[in-house]
């Protein structure tokens, strides 16, 4: 079976920096994988060019069977394709209930029409039940966005993004700012999620990133310094030079 996602060969320069040096990895389908790399790495610039936010200078961008290409499409043309984002910072309705954040963000027509008219019916709130269980935040389905703790919001921006049935999800530094208990339960929801999709976590958490239990790309200067698993990458010799003995 082929790869859900093959980025090869690609590079991205800023006034002549290359932020992205020929890089190349694939994504299988329903697949965990941590991204990790020290500072200016090139983390955010591959997630920046997979979702269309940037266009590299060189290189493909595969998606899919058959594979089409995902450069040159915008950035809702490959959010719709079933690229899901969830940034750092979490970006919830803090007015709305957790019940109405997850109905907004069911996969629903997008037209403003249809958002206008749109009436919630009893399959609708099952799948809120549904991703709220899978979230961890069903006994909160009435508390206001805003009351949750940052953990609580972090998950419902997931879930919110479970909501969009995506492909792949990628995910910037999730556990960042939790409690021991906080990043568990994240974990969970994260390894669940990757086994009817493709999950990508970019962190720098290495006991994280180890819970995970999954396989690590080691980014470098925009390339791939090491891939397999933690205790793997973690014993190559040039990742402990450039990032672990950092
Ligand atoms: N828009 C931009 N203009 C100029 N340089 C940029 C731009 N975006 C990224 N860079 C540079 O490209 C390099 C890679 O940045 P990137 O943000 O992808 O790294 P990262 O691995 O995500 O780092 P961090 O872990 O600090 O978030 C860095 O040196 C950064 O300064």
């Amino acid at each position: 079976m082929s790869a859900l996602l093959e980025v090869s060969g690609v590079s991205v320069s800023f006034d002549g920096f290359k932020a992205l040096n020929n890089l190349s990895f694939s994504i299988d389908r329903a697949e965990l994988r941590a991204v990790i790399g020290p500072n200016g790495a090139g983390k955010t610039t591959f997630m920046d060019v997979v979702t269309g936010k940037t266009r590299p200078d060189e290189g493909h961008v595969l998606w899919g069977e058959p594979p089409v290409s995902l450069l040159g499409k915008s950035e809702s043309k490959i959010a719709m394709e079933g690229v899901g984002r969830k940034f750092q910072r979490p970006t919830v309705f803090e007015d709305q209930t957790v019940q109405d954040n997850l109905m907004m963000a069911l996969k629903k027509s997008r037209s403003p029409l249809a958002v206008l008219l749109f009436k919630p019916e009893t399959p609708d709130f099952a799948r809120v039940e549904e991703l709220a269980d899978v979230i961890g935040l069903d006994a909160v389905l009435s508390r206001k966005s805003g009351e949750l703790s940052h953990g609580q919001k972090q998950w419902l921006e997931i879930g919110m993004l479970l909501a969009q049935e995506p492909k792949l999800l990628l995910v910037d530094e999730p556990a960042a700012g939790m409690t021991t208990a906080e990043r568990q339960k994240t974990t969970q929801i994260l390894r669940d999620a990757a086994k009817t999709r493709a999950v990508v976590v970019v962190e720098h958490d290495m006991d994280f990133v180890r819970r995970l239990d999954c396989k690590v790309t080691v980014l470098h200067e925009g390339s791939v310094l090491a891939e397999g698993s933690i205790d793997h990458v973690t014993k190559n010799q040039q990742v402990i030079e450039v990032y672990l003995g950092r």
